[in-house]
């Protein structure tokens, strides 16, 4: 069995080896006759899958994505073949989640307000969106939920708000799907009317998709003087991103939120559960066989838990401004994709075991995802 798969899939190689054999290719320039004789296809976001990329090759029986969005697969193109497709929902919801914080922790330093003061409003409430509002739950800062697919949903006891009251929260972050076509599309959910609503009081992230926001009109915006802070990882038409928009930015970075090594793996594994299932194996690997030690394993807190020292903790798994610094040095010279390619490993939150003294800490914020334990 011949499978490819992106060079870019942390693992696969461990994950995949006796399954079949492997060969690995650089995502953006995957080419029909590249694939020709796969039989098991592994992706990431930069591949556009579809029937310009199938055409040449009759054998393909299972396509995975090692990532949470799909709109670089032409699905219906694929049921129609009868080619098996899965991609990793969740994989990277963490990740996205930590980097949101962190951003936010950051603005907090940089402008000195007190994170419990603001109010976030979550567009998009699925997997990236929950983790992000779990986390905030853990340091006490509001937020408040727009999702209206989900709102529907009987079975969700959430409360949740309309698109226009999440925009007059303090932060805004973007949770959505790129989604074209139907009652809640998302394509330019963020257009010249809504952006222009934005105040200079307000912050407004987008790590999902960077044609949620239209990014031509917030470029006029800005350049008009208009306030909002700015953290984008997503761009539209990456690699070949507005460069301009990046000056306007707080912290700018390269399409990297999910990049953490657990939230890129665990892809990699989802995949790999996938592929088995259909070749009706058991799988019998797993992710923690193959996770590296992380650099520092475990802290010691000798005084009550507070916002500055939670702060502190974030800053040490994960501060983005180094991702923002690289940004801003490297996107003229080496460009978007090899940013990508060279990301350093980053580790969760959950990498770091953090040692609390019993006496002082009697409520231990968990869902922040730190691995607290009473010594
Ligand atoms: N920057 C990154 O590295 C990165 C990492 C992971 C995911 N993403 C992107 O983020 C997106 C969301 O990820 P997720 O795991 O939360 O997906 P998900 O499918 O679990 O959740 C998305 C939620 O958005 C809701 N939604 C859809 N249209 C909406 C609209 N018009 N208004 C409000 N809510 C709407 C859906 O009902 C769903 O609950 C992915 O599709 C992907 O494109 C980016
Ligand atoms: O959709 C996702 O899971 C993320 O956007 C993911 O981090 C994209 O990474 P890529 O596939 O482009 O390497």
């Amino acid at each position: 069995m011949n499978i490819y798969y992106d060079e870019n899939m942390p693992f696969a190689a461990e994950f995949f080896a006796e399954l079949g054999t492997l060969t690995a290719f650089s995502g953006r320039c995957l080419q029909a006759q590249d694939i020709s004789d796969a039989d098991v296809l592994l992706v990431r976001s930069i591949s556009q899958v579809n029937q310009a990329l199938l055409k040449d090759n009759q054998r393909l029986r299972f396509v995975g994505t090692a990532t949470i969005g799909v709109d670089h697969i032409d699905q219906a193109y694929l049921a129609a073949r009868n080619i098996q497709f899965s991609s990793a929902p969740g994989c990277n919801a963490v990740s996205v989640a930590e980097y949101v914080l962190s951003a936010l922790v950051v603005l907090a330093e940089r402008y000195l307000f007190t994170l419990a003061d603001l109010t976030v409003g979550i567009v998009g409430a699925g997997n990236t969106g929950s983790r992000l509002s779990e986390k905030l739950s853990a340091l006490n800062i509001k937020h408040v939920l727009c999702d209206p697919i989900l709102a529907q949903n009987p079975d969700d006891q959430r409360q949740y708000v309309t698109l226009e009251q999440a925009l007059e929260c303090d932060v805004v972050s973007l949770h959505v799907p790129l989604t074209r076509a139907g009652e809640h599309a998302t394509y330019h959910l963020l257009d010249a009317e809504r952006l222009a609503k934005l105040s200079d009081q307000q912050i407004l992230i987008n790590a999902c998709r960077g044609e949620v926001i239209d990014n031509a009109a917030l470029l006029k915006l800005k350049q008009q003087g208009q306030g909002v802070k700015l953290v984008l990882d997503v761009w539209e038409h990456e690699p070949d991103i507005l460069m301009p928009l990046i000056d306007y930015c707080e912290i700018s970075t390269a399409h990297i939120a999910g990049y953490s090594l657990e939230g890129k793996a665990r892809g990699t594994e989802i995949l790999y559960r996938a592929l088995c299932k259909q070749l009706a194996i058991l799988p019998n690997k797993q992710l923690k066989d193959f996770l590296p030690v992380p650099a520092i394993s475990s802290v010691k807190i000798n005084s009550p838990i507070d916002e500055l020292l939670l702060n502190q903790l974030v800053k040490m798994v994960y501060d983005v401004r180094r991702d923002d610094a690289i940004f801003r040095q490297q996107i003229n010279t080496q460009g978007f994709d090899y940013i990508r390619k060279t990301y350093p490993a980053r580790r969760e939150f959950s990498s770091l075991s953090v040692a609390l003294n019993n006496s002082l800490n009697l409520a231990m914020p968990n869902q922040l995802g730190f691995n607290f334990n009473i010594q």
